[in-house]
């Protein structure tokens, strides 16, 4: 597939407030992008219209070859895994992790008589284990620390197989173990070519994970930058986004910045 995400002069309006303003964005198959920008830059508004859950004021949005408004997106959703603290919300803290995983398979939080297959229980346990937390999968998810429930949530956004994983800030609140084991974990996702195209939402590009291939700079709901990460992750543009002096190094293939005052 050429085009994973295509938006054009997206535009995003609430009442007198322009939340994304005329963002043009194309992701391809297999590149794995950042988007970073300081508070209220409008990132999760664009998770939002890249996971089918919010249309554009005006402008389009492709997303998987669909057009959104010609799509019906509950079609498209399950081609698309999210995770995000919104939806983290949502789960109830006396939910068994391995459900939480499984849960993902129908489109819905909380285990309510459904069937699951055999094979799906497989599947969810795998995942739990390929992030870590196989151990916890008959435990209460809200018996887990930050950490733990940062790595459930990704591996409900595979349950489905998505072909886009999308993922809102999955470091936040975590601490610097916790931080590092969960890039690790984002590391070896990119590295691996069979997994779905990734975009990760972050403030902070010491939490871009190494295998990341491309950046967008969101400010004030405008693009600031958009290509390589090599090219996106300078001091020049990256200043600009933030409204910072910054100085930015590379070390290896991760990221540093800091304000030169
Ligand atoms: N329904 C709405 N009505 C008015 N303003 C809104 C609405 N939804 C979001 N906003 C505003 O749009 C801006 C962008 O919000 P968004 O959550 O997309 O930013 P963000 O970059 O993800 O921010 P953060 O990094 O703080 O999570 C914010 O200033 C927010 O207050």
């Amino acid at each position: 597939m050429a085009g994973v995400l295509g938006l054009r002069d997206v535009t995003v309006r609430r009442g007198t407030t322009t939340i994304l303003d005329g963002v043009t964005w194309d992701v391809a198959d297999s590149e794995r992008w950042v988007v970073l920008g300081p508070n209220g830059a409008g990132k999760t508004t664009l998770l939002q219209i890249a996971a089918g859950r919010m249309h554009p004021t005006s402008g389009t949005a492709e997303v998987l070859g669909e057009r959104l408004g010609a799509v019906d997106v509950f079609e498209l959703r399950p081609r698309i895994g999210v995770a995000s603290a919104a939806l983290a919300d949502r789960i109830s803290p006396s939910e068994k992790v391995v459900d939480v995983v499984l849960t993902a398979a129908y489109g819905m939080t909380g285990r309510w008589r459904e069937r699951y297959e055999a094979l799906d229980h497989e599947r969810a346990r795998t995942l739990l284990d390929v992030f870590g937390v196989g151990r916890f999968a008959d435990r209460a998810f809200g018996t887990l620390s930050e950490g733990e429930r940062k790595r459930v949530q990704i591996a409900r956004a595979l349950m489905t197989d998505p072909e886009l994983l999308l993922l809102d800030e999955p470091a936040a609140g975590l601490d610097l173990g916790g931080r590092e084991e969960l890039v690790a974990a984002l590391t070896e996702l990119a590295l691996d070519r069979r997994s779905p195209v990734l975009v990760l939402v972050t403030h902070h590009v010491e939490e871009v994970p190494a295998g990341f291939t491309h950046g967008l700079l969101l400010r004030d709901g405008r693009v600031e930058a958009a290509g390589t990460l090599a090219d996106v992750l300078a001091e020049e543009p990256l200043s600009r986004t933030f409204g910072l002096d910054l100085e930015v190094e590379r070390r290896g293939d991760r990221w540093a910045a800091r304000s030169r005052r």
